[in-house]
């Protein structure tokens, strides 16, 4: 399976945000989006759940435009999380999970149902958190909740807005764990916008990065992670070392 993004333009009134941006990203491997503060990885990730129609372009998925699709199919297909997620209305942790897998199904829950919100909330080390209001929650508590509510929904395309910004350590790391190893479980499409360079070095298998509008590169983390895409993204040098397991370790370095 595959995501294609074919000449995608996305913009508000005043002006282009996105611009013409194409490229093809395969199953099972997780890209890490990366970009400067202003530059647009969010109205991409809205592009391509359909919250924001393109000016032009199309977004496919195995050769389908998503735009061909119900707003009910293509939410089945493709989830994205968003940077803040709202507490809505007074339900518990579990009921919240369940309420995001039932969202486009059956009404009536089924033992299936509850043993899938134990597993995501097994998975996510967030058990004891099941009984809780969310209102009740730590920041990153909520994070939590709103990744296993995505996570829940079995999506082809995944898209999560700097989900571990709330995140300690610990659950930071574990967190990517996760993504990495169940994007290539369910074989989805991941990605993910991030501004830890040493996190997104720790769980890409792909970068994508993109400034002013333009993509700037997008390809293997090994290949594209260089110190020239890191100065022209941010502005900022880095000496980039070899880490364990086969990861980066960055070092940036301001000027002066
Ligand atoms: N709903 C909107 N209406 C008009 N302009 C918007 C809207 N949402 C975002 N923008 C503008 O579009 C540009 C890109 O914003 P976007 O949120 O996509 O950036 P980002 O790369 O995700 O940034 P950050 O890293 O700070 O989260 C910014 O200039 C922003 O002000």
């Amino acid at each position: 399976m595959s995501l294609t993004l074919e000449h995608l333009s996305l913009g508000y009134r005043q002006g282009l945000i996105v611009d013409d941006l194409s490229l093809t990203a395969e199953s099972g491997r997780l890209s890490v989006l990366l970009g400067p503060n202003g530059t647009g990885k969010s109205t991409l990730l809205k592009g391509i759940a359909g919250l924001l129609d393109p000016e032009l372009g199309r977004v496919l998925l195995d050769g389908q435009d998503l735009a061909d699709l119900s707003r009910a199919r293509r939410a089945g297909q493709v989830v994205y999380l968003p940077q803040t997620t709202p507490v809505g209305v007074r339900i518990t942790v579990f009921e919240a999970i369940l309420m995001a897998l039932k969202v486009h199904g059956k009404v009536r829950v089924t033992d299936d149902d509850l043993a899938l919100v134990r597993g995501v909330l097994s998975e996510l080390e967030i058990a004891h958190l099941s009984p809780r209001y969310l209102e009740q929650l730590s920041g990153g508590q909520r994070q939590m909740v709103a990744i296993a509510q995505a996570l829940i929904r079995r999506p082809r395309v995944l898209l999560l807005d700097e989900p571990t910004s709330a995140l300690d350590l610990y659950h930071s790391l574990h967190i990517m764990a996760v993504l990495r190893r169940l994007t290539r479980e369910q074989n989805m499409v991941t990605l993910v916008a991030i501004h830890d360079l040493n996190l997104a070095a720790r769980c890409a298998d792909d970068v994508l990065a993109v400034k002013g509008g333009k993509l700037q590169a997008f390809g293997p983390l090994h290949q594209c992670l260089q110190a020239e895409l890191i100065q022209t993204l941010y502005g900022v040098g880095a000496d980039i070392l070899p880490g364990p397991d086969d990861s980066l370790l960055i070092y940036p370095r301001l000027a002066g």
